[in-house]
Order: C-alpha cells, then sequence, then structure tokens
C-alpha cells in the first residue's frame, strides 16, 4: 500500500520520514496554507530525498502555467489537485506533463460526491478522497464517514485521506481498502512541523496489521 505523508517544510525530517517507509512526499503549494513552501524550499527537500519516493505538489485553483512551472523547477514527480479542477484541467495538465502523475482530490460531503469522483477516472491516474471543511481546502484534520466508502471502487489507484493518525488508521483500514493512505496533520506538531514520533508511531501499526 502507499503511504503519502503531506505537508513537509523541513529536508531534514523529508529525509527522516522516507527512511520510516513513505512512499510519497507532499508539498503544499496553495499560498494561504500555513504549510506553504516555494519552489526553491521544495527542491531543498527533493534534493535529500531517494529517486524511488514519488514527490507530490498540492494545488488548488490554480493555473496550468504555474504549476507547470513549479514542476518543471523543483524535481516534483506528481501533481495533486485539491481544488475545483475539471476533468478537462487535469486532461490538460496530463498533455502538457505525460510524465508527472495526476492526482484529484475531491472533498467528500455525501454518497453522490463519491459518484461524481467515477468521473475523473479517465483523466487522473489516481483519486484522493478528503473530507469536506466549510472554511479550508485541506489539512484540516476532519474524517470521513468511512462507512460511506465501504462500496467505492473506482478504476484507477485511489487514496484516502482526512483526519488520519497512527491511533485510528486501523479502524479505517478494517472498513476500506483504499490502494494508498495520505496523512498531515495527524502527524505532526504544528502545521508544517512533522512528529517524526508520530509517523514511526503510524508505520508500526502499520507492520503490525501486515
Ligand atoms: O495541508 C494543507 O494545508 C492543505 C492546503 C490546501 C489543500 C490541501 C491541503 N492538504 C491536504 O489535506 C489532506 C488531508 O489532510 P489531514 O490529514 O486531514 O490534515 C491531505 O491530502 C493533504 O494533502
Amino acid at each position: 500500500m502507499r503511504v503519502k505523508i503531506c505537508g513537509i517544510t523541513q529536508p531534514q525530517q523529508g529525509k527522516a520520514i522516507a527512511s520510516f517507509g513513505a512512499t510519497a512526499l507532499g508539498f503544499i503549494c496553495v499560498p494561504t496554507s500555513p504549510r506553504y513552501i516555494n519552489i526553491e524550499q521544495i527542491r531543498a527537500v527533493v534534493e535529500q530525498l531517494p529517486e524511488k519516493i514519488d514527490k507530490i505538489g498540492v494545488f488548488a485553483n490554480t493555473s496550468v502555467p504555474e504549476i507547470t512551472q513549479t514542476v518543471v523547477h523543483s524535481g516534483l514527480t506528481g501533481v495533486q489537485l485539491h481544488g475545483d479542477e475539471s476533468p478537462e484541467f487535469c486532461q490538460q495538465l496530463r498533455q502538457l506533463l505525460p510524465d508527472i502523475e495526476i492526482i484529484k482530490a475531491l472533498r467528500i460531503r455525501s454518497f453522490e460526491d463519491t459518484e461524481k469522483a467515477e468521473t475523473y477516472t479517465s483523466n487522473a491516474d489516481t483519486l484522493l478522497l478528503d473530507a469536506y471543511h466549510p472554511q479550508q481546502l485541506g489539512g484540516t484534520g476532519t474524517t470521513l464517514d468511512w462507512t460511506m466508502l465501504q462500496q467505492f471502487s473506482p478504476s484507477c489507484p485511489w487514496f484516502l485521506a482526512g483526519g488520519l493518525t497512527p491511533e485510528n488508521i486501523i479502524q479505517a483500514l478494517t472498513q476500506i481498502t483504499p490502494s494508498g493512505i495520505d496523512l498531515s496533520s495527524g502527524v505532526e506538531r504544528a502545521p508544517g512541523d512533522k512528529d517524526l514520533d508520530k509517523v514511526a508511531k503510524l508505520f508500526e501499526k502499520l507492520h503490525s496489521k501486515c
């Protein structure tokens, strides 16, 4: 299973989290987020990471040129679209960045939203389901109603996100079987400052489930 730890801001923390076994790290490219980092800061983290780990930039409601410029100059291997981007927007990006993984994030409030997720499967490589929050786009620590996802079986891989922690991860994974999990605020001391003890505990829990 893929394990993505998101909201990395510091090179040493990125390196340590990669060594614990994360398969992907995420960098918040949304300027209003307290976890925002710029191109130079992303590059400083990416340079410390093994080649095999996925490096995902998280964007929301921004332009195609802004995303392509960030990807080209920072060494990202994937893009997570966390706003109201349409399937056509994903398609446009895919044509310009054919070797970059396109992850479409959807904030789920109801069963109907899970049906909407299906409309992205031919234009995105991967889906990510996050919890809906009325004021914030992401990194909110809000959990989804996992029972709503028990029948969710899209024709592409998908990440479960939203309020996951070392404490609730096993409970989530006994109810549903995503292709990957994505954690941010559940493994940090403060926004953008990851708690390595919590990350270690997460991997202990995941290994105990195997
Ligand atoms: O983390 C942020 O600040 C953020 C800002 C804007 C869009 C997305 C953001 N984070 C994403 O939110 C989810 C869930 O986070 P959490 O585990 O509930 O804290 C995750 O996919 C982050 O990539």
